[in-house]
C-alpha cells in the first residue's frame, strides 16, 4: 500500500533533466508537492526524492507504458494540482530510421502519451472548483512555421497545440488547459558554435533565456483563473525576424 499525499501534487513528465527538471526544482523550492515521471534515471532524480519529490518510472513509447504510469500515479495521489506535459523527444528525419517509425515516435511522445494521460487523470484534476486545476501542454514555435528538417516532430506537436482547445473546452471551468509554445531555451551540450551563433540569430532578442523564463510564465498560468484554451509563446520575438 502506498502512502498518499495530502496538497494536490503537480505532475510533470520527463522531469529528469533541463527543463522538467527546473520546473520540478522550483515547485519544490515552493513547498508544492510534485510527482515526476523519469525515463531514464539521472543522477537528479534522486535529488529530488531527497526534496520530497515522488520520482516514478515512466516509460512512454508504448501506450500499455502511459496506462501503467497513470495507474501508478493513482497510488499516490486522490487528486493533481496540475499535469505539466514536459516529456518530449526532438527527432530529426533521417536515415538511421524510417519514416514510419520517426512519425510513430513523434506522435507516440506527443500525441498518444498527453492524450491518454489528460483522459486517465481527468478524475484526479476534476471536483476542485472553479479554475481549481491546470493542464499545460509543451508545444513549439515550429507549430506555426513548420520544419524542414523535424517535420514529424513539428506535426505531433501541431497535433498537441490542436488538443490544447479541444481539452480547454471539455474540461472548463473546472480545469483550464494552455500551451506553452517556446523557441530556443536552451541549447544542448553538443551544440557547436556555428549552431549556437544561427540560432541566436533566428529571434530579435537574441538569447538563449534558459528555464527562468518558462519558469515564470506556468507560474502565470497556474495563477490565472481566466486563461484557458490558449498558445502562450515564448520565443524573443522569432516570427518578426
Ligand atoms: N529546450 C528548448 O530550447 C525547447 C524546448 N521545447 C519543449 O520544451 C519541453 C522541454 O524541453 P527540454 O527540457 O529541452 O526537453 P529534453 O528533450 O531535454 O527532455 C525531455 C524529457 O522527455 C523525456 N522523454 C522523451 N521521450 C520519452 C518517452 N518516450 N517516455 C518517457 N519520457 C520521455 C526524456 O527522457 P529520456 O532522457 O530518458 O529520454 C527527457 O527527460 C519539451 O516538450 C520541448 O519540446 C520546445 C522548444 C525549444
Ligand atoms: N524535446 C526537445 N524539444 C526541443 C529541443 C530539445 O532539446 N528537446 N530543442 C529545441 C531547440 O532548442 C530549438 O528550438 C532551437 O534549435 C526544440 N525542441
Amino acid at each position: 500500500m502506498e502512502i498518499k499525499t495530502s496538497a494536490r501534487p503537480i505532475l510533470i513528465t520527463g522531469a529528469g533533466k533541463r527543463i522538467g527538471l527546473a520546473l520540478a526544482r522550483h515547485f519544490l523550492a515552493q513547498q508544492q508537492p510534485v510527482i515526476i515521471s523519469y525515463r531514464t534515471r539521472y543522477p537528479a532524480v534522486a535529488e529530488l526524492e531527497k526534496a520530497g519529490a515522488i520520482c516514478l518510472f515512466g516509460d512512454f513509447s508504448t501506450n500499455d507504458g502511459i496506462k501503467q504510469f497513470a495507474a501508478d500515479v493513482k497510488q499516490h495521489c486522490d487528486g493533481l494540482r496540475a499535469i505539466v506535459h514536459n516529456a518530449s523527444a526532438w527527432l530529426a528525419e533521417s536515415p538511421d530510421f524510417s519514416p514510419a517509425e520517426t512519425l510513430a515516435a513523434m506522435l507516440q511522445i506527443h500525441v498518444n502519451a498527453p492524450y491518454l494521460l489528460n483522459q486517465y487523470l481527468e478524475p484526479l484534476l476534476r471536483g476542485h472548483g472553479q479554475a481549481g486545476s491546470d493542464i499545460i501542454h509543451f508545444t513549439d514555435y515550429v507549430v506555426e512555421r513548420g520544419s524542414d528538417k523535424h517535420i514529424a516532430y513539428a506535426a505531433s506537436k501541431a497535433a498537441l497545440d490542436n488538443m490544447t482547445r479541444s481539452f480547454a473546452r471539455k474540461l472548463a471551468p473546472e480545469v483550464k488547459v494552455n500551451a506553452i509554445a517556446p523557441a530556443m531555451i536552451m541549447f544542448n551540450e553538443h551544440d557547436d558554435a556555428e549552431y549556437r551563433k544561427a540560432a541566436l540569430n533566428k529571434s530579435l532578442m537574441k538569447i538563449a533565456p534558459g528555464e527562468q523564463e518558462i519558469i515564470g510564465l506556468v507560474e502565470y498560468l497556474l495563477n490565472s483563473e481566466y486563461v484557458t484554451g490558449r498558445t502562450h509563446a515564448v520565443d524573443g520575438g522569432r516570427p518578426l525576424r
